[in-house]
């Protein structure tokens, strides 16, 4: 609903309301037309003000309706900023909060906005898979020009107030009382002409270079966005505002938007939209949920080890504002580890110091460095964050228990160990919880949160509560070797290998999965974490080194192929990036580089003929369907195992933990989108062609579900069953 009032007799104030968010749906653009109507008709009022009810001004339209059938919101709100633009009467935006999307294309209606210090504003329809088709597209470049506009379009950034008020988006930033200096601002201007206000009369200023600012933008979305439409059209709609004048490029806008429309990504992107809000909505099999168990208070924090990781997730708790003691085990390590961390500290404070903030110092939380656990006695939680080492957490986890006051929370930052194993040297096994942070730390939006089996509902409560405290999305899931993501990315990776192995470059196939949307491919990938990681673990556990047991085949491990390929590249001292080779050379060690390498394919015939391997053309289709439908394979085996709970799980933990495109929903979506009929047949055909790639039989699930008639992705849950849930 729209409210409107009268104030001081000549200004009128309407406030939309619309909770959470004031969000445009159908009913409040109509009662905001209707407002708006009586204030203009209304002689008594000589200026408006719009505001949003409990200090947001507007989130944009409403993303719940947009998949209802005959909406009318659409053209309703692209009428409703010309009503307010042609309004002899000046309008004034009020910003508090948020003007998203929709909300900043009214604000872009009025013809004046004055923003709270802490608002932001962005036109983040891009993420949702659409455009600003509210004539977002051609006022922007009309009030900030093209470069900058072309830049909030195409990422859907969200500008802080200042930096916004630098770039023209706002005309006044207040630190109180919004509403009163847009109703001052609002009784200043009456009268005045306001021809210039009126965004979509003025002239778009195009500097010299616009076609080669137009090209340029084209080519970095199709990089960073491999596959998506959106960016492309946002880019097609901001080039209608160069040459077209103000009433075609509405034409053009709603074209592309239309076009947009008909595709699968508004959906996938409005889809991943929402499963990152729901995951925080957690429930145990025993009823415990989100709504009934409370989170202990989280003051303060320790992180133990300083590697990359530990670096990150101090960065990232001190971001939020929480002390940190940061622990090492011996002062050459802590000297190494703090000097890093204060590195990150500092570029932190520079970021925030170019978005405006002005105390930007005083906005992080104090870190302390020691080697004296005795520090950590006080503290509310603990993260430990020391490399893949089964023995020497144990060692550390015992410490703590002795240490650590009877309330603190222990969490283990490992990838994939057991966590109940950890948690059974603790005296507080309830309290035990693994919380994998994604490199780097204080960037990754993702918390894959893992609960053991004696984690308690009040320790997943508080754990997930500190990820949001983090600004991440914690997502629930069960204990099990390598948990959700490593689980599923270990055989997409490894079936990346195979496929090396039987004809394929390396950068064949990082081509054809970047292609596909991946943000990188698995060489890429591998290379740039360092392949010695992988090569530690295999021979720990004896797949690989001095414990695997005489005689065994080199290309298969049990029933079960595998390729020694990434542990003859590492006894060749070729660890990737750091080592300047890997799968590819680099120009220096350290280098980010990647250049096919010669040796390598000479190497891979000499492997080839080895082990009398015949090659053959391996077609760009085969190395999407062969690398992603084994890694949803495994996403209805986690399903069916119950450790993860819904596909939606599977979905938030891909699109950002592991670079999954979003357009596409995640791998869950994806599979739904292609027909789970489709991806069982050629699961079933791979497997048949492949015996010794377990990994390619199709899942019990899987299977279920084709038989059960393939319901949507929001039913599968319901088809489970009695699963034996490790949630
Ligand atoms: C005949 C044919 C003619 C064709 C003509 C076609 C013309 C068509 C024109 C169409 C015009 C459309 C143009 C406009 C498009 C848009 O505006 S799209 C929406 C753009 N806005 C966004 O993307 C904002 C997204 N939201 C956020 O970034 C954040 O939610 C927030 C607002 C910054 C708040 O963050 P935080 O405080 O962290 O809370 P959250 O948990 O994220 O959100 C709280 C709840 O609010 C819900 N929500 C947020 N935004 C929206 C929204 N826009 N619509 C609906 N609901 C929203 C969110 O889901 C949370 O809900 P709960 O989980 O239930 O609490």
């Amino acid at each position: 609903m729209a409210t409107f009032r009268h104030i001081c007799d000549s200004v009128a104030v309407i406030t939309l309301s619309n909770p959470p968010v004031n969000a445009l749906s159908s009913a409040l653009i109509q009662a905001l037309q209707k407002a708006l109507g009586e204030a203009i008709r209304d002689s008594a009022v000589e200026a408006i003000v719009i505001c949003g009810d409990k200090g947001k001004f507007c989130a944009g339209a409403d993303i719940r309706e947009f998949n209802k059938p005959s909406q009318k919101r659409g053209p309703h709100l692209l009428l409703l900023t010309d009503l307010i633009e042609s309004n002899k009467k000046p309008v004034v935006a009020a910003i508090e909060g948020v003007a998203l999307g929709g909300g900043l294309e009214l604000a872009l209606g009025c013809h004046y906005r004055v923003a709270h210090v802490q608002a932001r504003v962005g036109l983040p329809e891009v993420l949702l898979g659409i455009l600003p088709a509210a004539s977002g597209t051609q006022r922007l470049p009309r009030l900030i020009g093209i470069a900058a506009a072309l830049t909030l379009i195409t990422t859907g950034k969200y500008v802080p107030a200042r930096e916004a008020l630098k770039l023209g988006i706002v005309d006044k930033v207040v630190g109180e009382n919004t509403v009163d200096e847009a109703i001052r601002l609002a009784k200043k201007v009456i009268g005045q002409p306001l021809g210039s206000r009126q965004l979509s009369t003025l002239p778009v200023q195009c500097p010299p270079n616009v076609e080669a600012l137009l090209a340029e933008a084209m080519v970095k979305v199709k990089k960073q966005f491999r596959g998506a439409q959106s960016p492309q059209a946002c880019i097609e709609a901001v080039r209608a505002a160069v040459h077209l004048p103000y009433t075609e490029g509405i034409k053009k806008e709603q074209e592309l938007y239309q076009f947009l429309n008909a595709t699968h990504e508004p959906r996938a992107q409005q889809y991943a939209f929402f499963a990152e809000r729901e995951v925080a909505k957690w429930t145990l099999p025993s009823g415990a949920s989100w709504k009934t168990v409370s989170p202990q208070p989280i003051h303060t924090a320790a992180v133990i080890g300083l590697g990359t990781m530990g670096r990150g997730i101090v960065t990232s708790l001190a971001k939020a504002k929480i002390p940190v003691v940061a622990l090492e085990q011996d002062k050459r390590q802590l000297d190494i580890g703090s000097k890093a961390v204060m590195s990150l500290l500092d570029r932190e404070i520079l970021k925030m110091e170019q978005l405006g903030h002005t105390e930007a110092t005083n906005s992080l939380g104090p870190v302390r460095f020691t080697l004296d656990y005795d520090e950590l006695k006080d503290v509310d939680i603990v993260i430990e964050a020391v490399f893949e080492n089964m023995a020497l957490k144990k060692d550390i986890f015992r410490r703590l228990s002795v240490v650590c006051k009877p309330e603190a929370f222990l969490c283990t930052n490992t990838s994939g160990l057991n966590i109940d194993e950890i948690a059974s040297v603790t005296n507080r096994p309830q309290m035990v919880i693994g919380t994998h942070f994604f490199s780097p730390a204080h960037i990754m939006k993702l918390l894959e949160v893992v609960r053991g089996c004696y984690t308690s509902s009040t320790t997943i409560s508080t754990a997930m509560r500190l990820a949001k405290m983090l600004g991440k999305i914690g997502v629930l899931v069960g204990n099990c070797p390598s948990f959700v993501g490593n689980r599923l990315m270990r055989l997409y990776v490894e079936q990346a290998v195979f496929l090396v192995e039987e004809g394929s470059k390396p950068e064949e196939i990082d081509l054809a999965l970047e292609d596909f949307g991946l943000a990188m491919g698995p060489f890429r990938m591998m290379d740039l974490a360092g392949l010695d990681i992988g090569w530690k673990a295999r021979t720990e556990i004896g797949l690989t080194g001095p414990k695997l047991p005489i005689g065994t085949p080199a290309r298969q491990r049990g029933s079960k192929r595998y390729s020694p390929l990434p542990d003859i590249l590492c006894e060749q001292g070729r660890f990737g990036q750091k080592s300047g080779q890997g799968w590819y050379k680099y120009e220096k060690s350290g280098g980010r580089n990647a250049m096919p390498d010669p040796w390598l394919y000479n190497f891979l015939s000499e492997y080839r003929c080895i082990h009398n391997l015949k090659t053959r053309n391996i077609t760009q289709e085969e190395v999407i369907e062969r690398c992603l439908y084994i890694l949803i394979n495994q996403g209805f085996k986690v399903l069916e195992e119950g450790i993860a709970s819904d596909p939606k799980d599977i979905d938030v933990i891909y699109n950002n933990g592991y670079g999954w495109p979003k357009h596409t929903g995640g791998p869950m979506y994806y599979a739904s989108l292609v027909g789970l009929p489709v991806v069982l047949t050629k699961l079933e055909k791979y497997y048949e062609d492949n015996p010794d790639i377990l990994d390619l039989k199709p899942s019990n699930f899987l299977k279920k579900l084709v038989a059960s008639g393939t319901p949507p992705l929001k039913e599968w849950r319901s088809h489970l069953g009695s699963q034996s849930s490790k949630l």
